[in-house]
């Protein structure tokens, strides 16, 4: 679904070029949930962002459903994005827009008629139990509230991929565990791909199937969740003490029902 192919990304700094991204590889299946984890600084959010071309990799090859983003024209790019969603950790809402207005601008951008927009913005919110909100203006929603219009807004064009910024970063734990649940709900109901960047292992254990470790721009060790009480891990996981993190619950019977009715091919 998503091949990362020796990426790295580079950066002109005061002090010379700086490496954010070094020669990563990574392998993301469809309608699995990758985490990406590691300290700050590590790259992780260039990483994420080099998916979408939202930051162009240095070099390397990005492959989306089997498309290489890099030799895509401005226009090809453009359409191509509404395959591939993005929240962030501080929501990017506009904030003189309602909830409902704002999920219509990325319909709006995708070239959907007005009426069409409408509903589908209508529809979307009440994925994420917003209905009742629609017209409300950020201000007057929660931190929760808020990244659920920026989840709505994301899934509003119908894409296969969700990138996911430190989506919880921002709002309290209980509130971390229900915007997770969102997360996991719709991996599970629509198939979509999701990755998911955070310092955070208890979000990447709530929800993730596979993780992979940053340190300084690399890829240092990638596990299956149900690794985790194997010996033999790298120092930068050990040190992250991301073994030992405490326990997010979640309801994942929605997607154990479509891992086992084959919608999830995990
Ligand atoms: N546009 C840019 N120009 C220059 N340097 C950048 C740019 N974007 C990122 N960097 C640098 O690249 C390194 C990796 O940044 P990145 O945001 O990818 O790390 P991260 O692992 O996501 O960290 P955090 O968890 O703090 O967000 C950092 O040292 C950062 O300062």
């Amino acid at each position: 679904m998503i091949e990362i192919q020796n990426v790295s990304t580079s950066f002109d700094s005061p002090s010379g070029r700086f490496t954010a991204v070094d020669d990563v590889s990574l392998h993301i299946k469809r309608g699995t949930i990758q985490g990406i984890i590691g300290f700050s600084g590590a790259g992780k959010s260039t990483l994420l962002r080099n998916i979408n071309l939202l930051e162009r990799p240095t070099s390397g090859r990005i492959l989306v459903d089997g498309v290489d983003l890099l030799t895509l024209s401005d226009a090809e790019l453009r359409t191509k994005r509404h395959d591939i969603g993005m929240i962030f950790q501080h929501f990017n809402l506009l904030n003189n827009l309602t909830a409902q207005e704002n999920v219509e601008l990325s319909l709006k951008f995708a070239g959907v008629g007005k009426a069409e927009r409408r509903r589908r913005a209508a529809e979307t919110l009440e994925i994420v139990d917003l209905g009742d909100k629609a017209g409300a203006y950020p201000a007057k929603l929660s931190g929760g509230q808020k990244q659920r219009v920026a989840i709505a807004r994301a899934l509003a064009t119908e894409p296969k991929v969700l990138l996911c910024d430190e989506p919880t970063s921002a709002v309290d734990p209980r509130t971390t565990a229900s915007v997770l649940q969102y997360l996991a709900d719709v991996n599970a109901k629509f198939g979509i791909t999701i990755v998911v960047v955070t310092h955070e292992m208890n979000v990447i254990k709530a929800i993730a199937d596979n993780v992979a470790v940053m340190e300084e721009g690399r890829v240092v060790e990638q596990f299956d969740l149900s690794e985790l009480q194997r010996p033999g891990f790298h120092p930068a996981t050990q040190s992250g003490r991301y073994l030992i993190s405490d326990e997010i619950q979640l309801d994942r019977s929605a997607h154990a029902k479509a891992v086992s009715e084959g919608l999830l091919n995990v």
